[in-house]
């Protein structure tokens, strides 16, 4: 028996917005405010297409067009996302792009799982196994890494339905959608409260100016020097290079406060506190849609969808109509395009920007020693890593680090992230790569030939994989989203194909449009005046996140 409740939160009563409030609420409540809960942490996660479950409205889609099983998560990762040569490297872009987006990432999403007893595991290759709350991977017989049959996952945790209104199972987003910097702030009260030190507007550092110790997620500790980091996101100790982003922006947030307190004397500490906080926010979004986003996306996806921000000055562009909710096909099958650019390890550079340390990931996968080492050196080390090495390609390859290594503990047992991601859109009940295309306006396959983004070899790997039994017909809708969209041919100057392109433009899009605190608009009471938005957007051109390779 697990201790899981369909039913375990009560919907939060109605929400009486202060609408004269300058700032962002901690749990994004209140942003939209006909709509208080749009984008608020602790919510169900919203929907572009509805969801295609097996039963209808619960269980996991895995039966095909025409009644059969789809096949093993872990036989389309081998098949389609192994990466056999030697790694690519992307000639322009640095880790750093890869760590931003797992940074932003954290700050736009949070979908917990089902737990068991005592917040333990489920332990879906074995008590839990056949329980309805597990979703282990098969691993066939001939793995190329594995010598093992299963590999264990935990279903998604479902929301509490609003008012008990019957419908299909959704996920929780535990975080604030809105580009926040969540990250460094958190997502509820409680949390925002112990990471301040309540005096001058600072955030409480370590020694060092270190990260704040304290984390009670998963962290193993290597020396007697090392300390779990506690920051806005849970997350912050699951690799290295997430760390030490979360340190930059508490270091940013610190550095501001005390540019601000000195130039206004007369503010009080939650002045400065949420002055600050702004900014950091402001930076974010401006990093994220000047420098992250173009590289991504291209500048035609860019320019089609209004994503750039404006060159001088206000932009007034807010719509109260649009929920900037992250939508559950972002979380679980878009976004996570950049687990493909991760590579094998992590480094430490010296000032020279050459490497002093260079560590197999799975070797440093919740163990902060990197971060934390050397009195802080380590993660100025692994930020001087992060700008200069370049980027592991953004392909349907995935590095064995993440693809076969994943996670992997004492006795060798570890996971496929991209089996994962797969296994994951199907737990969600996200519908098929061919209903993805409609919605978007491309081009629907029928048939396999008929693939329009994929070259010949790929094609031919899908319709191998999703051709079930020789006597029923293969069909082009079972493919996987991520599968399917991974493997699309990229477009011009861009990282992705069509699919993921026009999914995630529409939420971008949405992340900006629908926040009525975005950067540029012209608001009075809540936005930033002139100057400062002159300011925050003259140096739209030059690179401050260190993503691209200089
Ligand atoms: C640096 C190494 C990274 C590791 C080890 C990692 C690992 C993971 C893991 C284990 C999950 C949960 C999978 C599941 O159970 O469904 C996850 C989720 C996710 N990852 Fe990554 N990831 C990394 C980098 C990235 C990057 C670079 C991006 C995007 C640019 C990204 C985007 C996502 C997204 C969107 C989710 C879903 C989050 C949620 O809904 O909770 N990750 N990642
Ligand atoms: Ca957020």
């Amino acid at each position: 028996m697990n201790d899981y409740n369909r039913e375990c939160k009560i919907p939060s009563p109605a929400i009486d917005c202060d609408t004269d409030y300058k700032y962002r609420t901690i749990d994004g409540t209140c942003n939209n405010l006909k709509h208080p809960q749009w984008g608020s942490a602790s919510t169900a996660q919203a929907r572009f297409l509805e969801a295609h479950y097996d039963n209808g409205y619960d269980s996991p889609r895995n039966t095909g067009t025409h009644g059969a099983k789809l096949p093993s998560a872990r036989v389309i990762s081998n098949i389609l996302h192994r990466s056999t040569e030697k790694t690519d490297f992307d000639p322009h872009l640095t880790v750093m792009h890869m760590s931003y987006g797992q940074y932003l990432d954290h700050d736009l999403i949070a979908t917990p799982i089902v737990m068991g007893i005592n917040n333990s595991d489920l332990q879906c290759c074995g008590v839990d196994e056949i329980g309805p709350e597990c979703i282990p991977i098969d691993i066939p017989t001939d793995d190329p890494y594995y010598n093992r049959s299963c590999m264990s996952l935990t279903r998604s945790s479902p929301a509490p339905r609003v008012d008990r209104v019957p419908g299909a199972r959704e996920q929780l987003n535990e975080v604030t959608s809105y580009i926040d910097a969540s990250t460094v702030y958190g997502s509820d009260d409680e949390i925002a409260a112990s990471l301040r030190t309540f005096k001058k507007g600072l955030l409480i550092t370590e020694s060092h100016e270190r990260l704040p110790s304290g984390g009670k997620s998963k962290c193993f500790l290597e020396t007697e020097a090392d300390y779990c980091q506690k920051a806005g996101d849970k997350r912050v100790n699951v690799v290295p290079n997430l760390g030490a982003l979360h340190l930059l922006f508490v270091r940013e947030h610190n550095r501001i406060a005390e540019r601000l307190a000195a130039i206004n004397p007369s503010w009080n500490d939650e002045t400065i506190y949420q002055e600050s906080r702004k900014i950091v926010s402001a930076i974010t979004q401006h990093i994220t849609y000047n420098e992250y986003l173009p590289e991504i996306l291209g500048q035609r996806h860019m320019e089609m969808y209004g994503l750039y921000s404006n060159t001088s000055g206000f932009h007034r562009i807010y719509d109260e109509k649009l929920d900037a909710s992250v939508r559950n096909v972002v979380g679980a099958a878009a976004f996570r395009f950049g687990h493909s650019q991760v590579p094998n390890h992590q480094a430490v550079f010296d000032k020279y920007r050459r490497p002093t340390m260079v560590k197999p990931i799975e070797q440093t996968y919740h163990r902060p020693h990197m971060c934390a080492m050397w009195n802080g050196r380590g993660a100025d080390g692994l930020m001087r890593w992060l700008t200069t090495a370049h980027s592991t390609a953004s392909d349907r390859f995935f590095e064995s680090g993440v693809r076969d290594k994943l996670f992997q503990d004492k006795d060798k047992i570890s996971m496929d992230l991209p089996a994962v991601n797969i296994q994951r859109g199907r737990d969600h009940g996200l519908p098929g790569y061919n209903k993805w295309r409609e919605w978007c306006n491309l081009p629907v396959a029928k048939t396999f030939s008929q693939l329009r983004d994929h070259d010949r070899h790929t094609t031919k790997l899908l319709s191998q994989l999703y051709r079930f039994t020789y006597l029923i017909d293969r069909h082009p809708d079972d493919i996987d989203l991520f599968a399917g969209a991974m493997a699309e041919t990229t477009i011009p100057d861009s990282l992705v194909g069509p699919t993921f392109a026009c999914i995630l433009s529409m939420q971008f899009q949405a992340l900006k449009r629908g926040d009525r605190f975005w950067y540029e608009n012209p608001f009075r009471k809540t936005g930033f005046n002139q100057d400062e938005v002159v300011r925050l957007t003259a140096k739209t051109y030059d690179s401050i996140s260190g993503v691209r390779i200089l």
